[in-house]
């Protein structure tokens, strides 16, 4: 597993060798015992898969609060969509900043997001499905979102003529309305 951190401390992107031969290829995505070997310790719990059908599909910006704050691994299992995470941990030297990059079924690409990051995409082609795991549970009561496009975040997003989001999405507080329930606890 090839891990690369990022410029926001805790964010890193985790991308499985790929054991290549005439049918194809085979990848562990994911090993815990392998992992927590580099200090990542995480029991994920969750697994989720949602296809979005049409480029230019905005799922975000989501977090969910404690007691059920979720670690996330990110990846796409068809198409290509542009994944974005933003630090909200209060204290962080980097709070409030955010970081992207395209996760694609043909790079392989994986996205850790720990707890305390706001995390969204875009889709960039039809059909795009992703998979992640969570390590807690689903829970709506702590279940929350900020807006996508909040020009006090200034998430670069690939240019659509007319994103498709939720009602919900589109209606999510800016970042500033947004009392975070996530403490910067120091990281590598
Ligand atoms: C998240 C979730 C949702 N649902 C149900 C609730 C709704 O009936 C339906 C769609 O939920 P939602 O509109 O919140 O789905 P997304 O907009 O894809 O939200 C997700 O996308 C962003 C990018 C994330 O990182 C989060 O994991 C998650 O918030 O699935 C469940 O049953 N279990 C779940 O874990």
């Amino acid at each position: 597993m090839q891990i690369d951190r990022t410029p926001l401390p805790g964010l890193v992107v985790l991308t499985p060798v790929r054991h290549g031969d005439s049918r194809g290829f085979f990848s562990e995505s994911w090993n815990r015992a392998r992992m927590a070997e580099h200090g990542f310790e995480i029991d994920f719990v969750q697994d989720n898969h949602s296809l979005s059908a049409q480029a230019g599909t905005v799922r975000g910006l989501h977090y969910q609060a404690p007691p059920h704050a979720q670690d996330k691994l990110v990846r796409c299992g068809r198409g290509r969509l542009f994944d974005v995470a933003v630090d909200v941990r209060r204290g962080s030297p980097t709070y409030g900043r955010w970081w992207g990059t395209e996760l694609s079924f043909e790079n392989g690409r994986q996205l850790l997001v720990p707890k305390g990051f706001l995390h969204g995409f875009m889709t960039l082609e039809p059909d795009t499905e992703i998979v992640y795991k969570c390590s807690d549970y689903y829970a709506p009561e702590c279940d929350g979102a900020v807006l996508w496009n909040d020009p006090d975040i200034g998430i670069d997003w690939p240019q659509v003529d007319a994103p498709i989001l939720s009602d919900k999405d589109a209606a999510a507080p800016r970042l500033a309305e947004f009392d975070s329930p996530f403490i910067w606890e120091g990281a590598s």
